[in-house]
């Protein structure tokens, strides 16, 4: 099947699988074999030798490791010849690809105590010259017996570098073991990048530009004076100029001439005396070391300075002009009399490099459109370009107000190599790439209290350096799987493996996240070597976020990029300006010139502190800036800007919009669902609450009323006994037998009331009718009591009467009426059962002194004259009410009501259990009892000291065998109501 032509777009380059380098071409092969001569330059003698690269052979245990899971699965035939051969193939493609890649160099440098005063120690310590091990500060106070000593008492990680760099190294000899190879290497005609990384104050900058002290300049110096210390000599022509990533075109006039040496007056009117100041170890230092090349290339040495700020890339080396004279954009407010300069910058566009410009890189790779480039002769030339660049990154306010890098610098040196014997051949021409990056600190804002536009900054810086470590994490993972496939495909498991399937398997990479990986995306995804410099300081910066880069370079030493040499170009270009003749444009609805979605200029102040000085007429450090940052241009403005356009599929292009599109929507919907999920939880709980609190409210009234209705229905059962006669009868003398559990109050009262009717008796008698309570038997009262009507008669009481006549109602027996479960005798029991005990509830506490009075009436009759006899009609004692529940009298809020029984005059012995079982069943409790305050519940103890007290033995509440509650219950019950009662009170009675 024939394959369609290829055509870079979008996707491939975000698709392009970043596992093996691509294979050389003949013409790469050639410039290979031009190098291949170079290498043999001898580096210094005296320097250091740098640890050699770890080659891709260290991943054969990722490969056996895979090999192992053959156990399971034991060779059965021997493969056939084609089978071994395809094996061999295989294998064979495995070691190209692997002896192509090396994993990303990373070296750990620490960073001195710059502060002599403050002796404080460091939380890393120096294991070997490729591991260090850091030691949580934290923790080590905790345990301060423990520092060093066990790792397993305090929390320690071992992290291991390609070198560790102690902070006594020097910065020539840093310069040597890291950067002088990646020179070399540039020098002839690989791609090189150099990043380093760490947090806020670790030394990243002065191991970059370097410090202020002669012999302190850092690797960016060192490094332009390595590289024209080599070429002296052998400067090619003028006549091309390089373009996009790989592409070159031919020279104009303003290649010609020399770069800017100093800033523009704006710049310079910002920065006042601080110009003259800032002369650095840039200048003083010059490192004499020169690479030995061969000498039949010329080279020619552009240099270009960007920095990334807040997501956007702008070009340090861009002409500043002040735009305050000048006509305002409309929407950006004019600044107070503080800021007379505007200066303005422009945002620059980061595109995707054609494929015509090379067609054998398959990475594709981006790079800054509009970035300016100027042609360097000299070493001192490139410093003072760089110094230039650093100035307008200060002016800018990158640098304001804070020695703190709070953008990522990168300094791009492009180096065009041709053969002497081809120079009219563009595309002869091969173009390198050195790119130094000094990132900006990674720090946790929630440290250092950021706010306001240093926020945003610190977040953007965040977010970059975190979509750099994603990128590193699935590049790891995809190599991972590739070598897996691979192994297995030399091992004859899987067949013969296409490339196009494990391609399907490989997750894209996350370049296009930040413009940070954007542009570096073509040295991660396998077009050059990379260096990773871990700049560490482990006395004043935290243990967390140094502990953070530690685990980034780790990861970062387990990607692995193809050193191969830069690509050399396949189609020369027409003239300055002009291109290669595809001119393509981007289809799609919507276009950035759109004056409602046009990005708006964004304007900031910048104060720029500088030493003091004066500055037109105030202090300078009081200078504060209006810096017009103007974003990215549309992509599809100018013929120019077009012909750097990639071609892009306009369905891919829709598609990738669409798929942002939903997946905002998503995010959208997931936000809103789980605000709803949190709203009705919080509903349900608040609901459940209150169904608990009400059914504990429930639950605890009816426990008190269960309680209440327990000690009733004893009490209840306990007079039936001694009704029917289960029971002997009550002496006189020992009235409290009856009733031990009565509270001592009722008990007083009880005996009172006994002594009274003994008393009314005793007038009883005195006057002629003989009547006596502990004497007389069921037949002497049958003889002498009344006729029933007269009885009935006399049995009515007015309420005037009532008190008078309470001692005869206990004499006088009531008529048994068979039907009726306990109907009153008479009206007055009417009256007494129900409107008597519904007043003496609202009647409250003096009222119930009343009915008490009623109550203790028939408590002695009962007792004295429950000794009666079988026969049919005969006296029956009134049943005392169950006064255990009665609340005591000194309570506030009202009683509980309890409904009256009515007491029948004569009673059967079969019609007074019935009579019994009905009032058991009628007793009805009051509902509102949990308002009462306080009730009491007698306990055992009270009854026990009664009863052992007074009477001759315990009596106890038993109906047959079971005890309707027993005390434990009760006890528990207590306790329960005790806990859950709140505000009410469970008055246990101990006396
Ligand atoms: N190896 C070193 N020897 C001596 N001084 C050093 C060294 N490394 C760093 N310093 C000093 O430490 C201070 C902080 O260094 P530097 O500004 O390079 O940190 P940084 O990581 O670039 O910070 P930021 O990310 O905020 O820009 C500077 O004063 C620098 O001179």
């Amino acid at each position: 099947m024939s394959e369609k032509p290829k055509m870079a777009t979008r996707s491939s380059a975000r698709t392009k699988a970043p596992v093996a380098a691509p294979a050389p071409t003949t013409r790469t092969t050639r410039a290979k074999a031009g190098t291949t001569t170079t290498t043999k330059a001898t580096s210094p003698p005296s320097l250091p030798v740098p640890p050699p690269p770890k080659k891709a052979a260290s991943r054969k245990p990722l490969t056996s490791r895979s090999n192992n899971d053959g156990l399971s699965d034991p060779p059965s035939k021997p493969p056939s010849k084609s089978v071994a051969g395809a094996r061999k193939l295989a294998k064979v493609k495995a070691n190209v690809v692997e002896a192509e890649r090396e994993p990303i160099m990373a070296y750990l440098r620490v960073r001195p105590n710059v502060n002599e005063d403050d002796e404080v120690s460091p939380y890393l310590t120096q294991l070997s010259d490729t591991s260090v091990r850091m030691t949580d500060p934290n923790q080590e106070h905790q345990n301060p017996s423990s520092r060093f000593r066990s790792s397993t008492v305090t929390p320690s990680s071992t992290y291991t570098f390609s070198h560790v760099f102690p902070p006594s190294t020097t910065q020539g000899d840093f310069f040597t073991s890291t950067t002088l190879p990646l020179v070399r290497d540039v020098l002839e005609g690989q791609n090189a990048l150099l990043f380093t990384y760490g947090v806020t104050n670790s030394g990243k900058t002065y191991t970059v530009q370097g410090g202020s002290s002669a012999g302190s300049a850092g690797i960016l110096p060192r490094s332009l004076d390595v590289i024209f210390n080599s070429v002296e000599g052998l400067h090619g022509s003028n006549k091309y100029r390089p373009i996009r990533l790989y592409g070159v075109e031919l020279a104009d006039a303003s290649d010609l001439k020399p770069p800017p040496t100093v800033p523009e007056p704006a710049v310079a009117q910002v920065l006042g005396s601080q110009m003259s100041n800032s002369a650095s170890s840039m200048d003083i230092d010059v490192d004499t070391t020169a690479l030995k090349l061969d000498r039949n290339y010329e080279y020619t040495i552009w240099l270009s300075y960007a920095e990334v700020y807040n997501e956007k890339v702008y070009d340090l080396l861009d002409s500043v002009h002040d735009e305050s004279s000048r006509q305002k954009p409309s929407g950006i407010p004019r600044s107070g009399a503080a800021s007379s300069l505007v200066l303005t910058r422009n945002a620059l566009l980061v595109k995707s490099s054609p494929s015509f410009d090379n067609s054998d890189s398959e990475v594709g790779g981006k790079y800054i459109s509009g970035l300016r480039q100027f042609r360097i002769e000299t070493a001192a030339q490139a410093k003072e370009l760089l110094r230039l660049g650093q100035l307008h990154r200060r002016v800018f306010g990158t640098l304001a107000n804070k020695e703190s890098s709070r953008s990522h610098g990168m300094v791009i040196l492009k180096i065009m190599r041709c053969h002497r014997g081809e120079k009219n051949d563009p595309t002869a021409i091969q173009i390198s790439r050195f790119t130094l990056v000094d990132l900006a600190g990674s720090e946790r804002t929630k440290h250092t209290h950021t706010t306001g536009d240093r926020l945003k900054e610190a977040g953007n810086i965040n977010n970059s350096l975190m979509v750099l470590g994603q990128c590193l994490q699935v590049l790891r993972s995809n190599q991972r799987k590739v070598a897996v496939s691979l192994s297995q495909e030399g091992e004859g498991k899987a067949g013969r493996v296409d490339t196009r399937d494990i391609k399907q398997t490989l997750t894209i990479v996350p370049f296009r996240h930040s413009k940070l990986t954007e542009i570096l995306m073509d040295y991660f995804a396998g077009d050059g070597r990379v260096v990773m410099i871990v700049n560490v300081n482990p006395y004043d910066t935290g243990y967390d976020e140094n502990s953070h880069v530690m685990k980034f370079a780790a990861l970062a030493r387990e990607v692995y990029v193809s050193p191969t040499p830069a690509p050399v170009q396949r189609a020369p270009t027409v003239g300055p300006g002009k291109t290669s003749g595809k001119t393509i444009r981007h289809l799609g609805p919507l276009t950035l010139n759109d004056p409602d979605i046009a990005p708006k200029p964004f304007s900031r102040k910048v104060t720029i502190s500088i030493d003091g000085n004066n500055h037109g007429g105030r202090k300078a450090s009081e200078a504060v800036l209006e810096v017009l940052e103007v974003p990215e241009p549309d992509d599809e403005t100018g013929e120019e800007e077009q012909a750097d356009d990639v071609p892009i599929n306009p369905l891919v292009d829709a598609l990738f919009d669409e798929i942002e599109y939903l997946r905002l929507q998503l995010y959208e919907s997931e936000m809103r669902s789980a605000l709803v999920e949190a709203e009705v939880r919080d509903e349900v709980m608040r609901e459940m609450e209150t169904r608990m609190a009400d059914m504990e409210d429930m639950y605890t009234r009816r426990l008190a009323k269960e309680i209440e209705q327990h000690e009733a229905k004893t009490d209840a059962k306990l007079d039936m006994l001694q009704q029917t006669g289960f029971r002997s009868p009550m002496k006189k003398a020992q009235p409290q037998h009856s009733r031990t559990d009565w509270s001592d109050e009722e008990e007083d009262v009880g005996l009172s009331f006994v002594q009274e009717e003994e008393e009314d008796n005793s007038s009883e008698n005195s006057s002629g009718e003989e009547f006596n309570f502990s004497d007389r038997k069921d037949s002497e009262i049958s003889d002498t009591s009344p006729p029933k009507k007269e009885r009935q008669a006399s049995a009515k009481p007015s309420p005037a009467k009532r008190q008078s006549t309470a001692s005869q109602k206990i004499r006088e027996p009531r008529p048994f009426i068979p039907d009726g479960p306990m109907l009153p005798s008479d009206s007055e029991d009417a009256e007494m059962t129900g409107t008597e005990a519904g007043d003496e509830t609202e009647e409250g506490e003096e009222e119930e002194g009343g009915e008490e009075d009623e109550d203790e009436e028939s408590v002695p009759a009962s007792d004295s004259e429950s000794e009666g006899g079988d026969d049919d009609e005969e006296w029956a004692p009134s049943v005392p009410t169950p006064r255990a529940v009665k609340p005591p009298p000194r309570a506030s809020s009202p009683s509980p009501t309890r409904q009256k029984i009515p007491q029948p005059k004569f009673l059967t012995n079969r019609n007074r259990i019935s009579m019994a079982e009905e009032r058991l069943k009628n007793m009805d409790l009051d509902d509102d009892f949990a308002n009462d305050d306080s009730m009491i519940i007698p306990s055992r103890q009270s009854r026990g000291r009664q009863v052992g007290g007074s009477g001759p033995r315990k009596v106890k509440r038993l109906v047959g065998s079971t005890p309707v509650i027993r005390e434990e219950q009760i006890e528990q019950i207590s306790l329960a109501m005790d806990k859950r009662s709140g505000g009410k009170t469970v008055r246990r009675l101990l006396t």
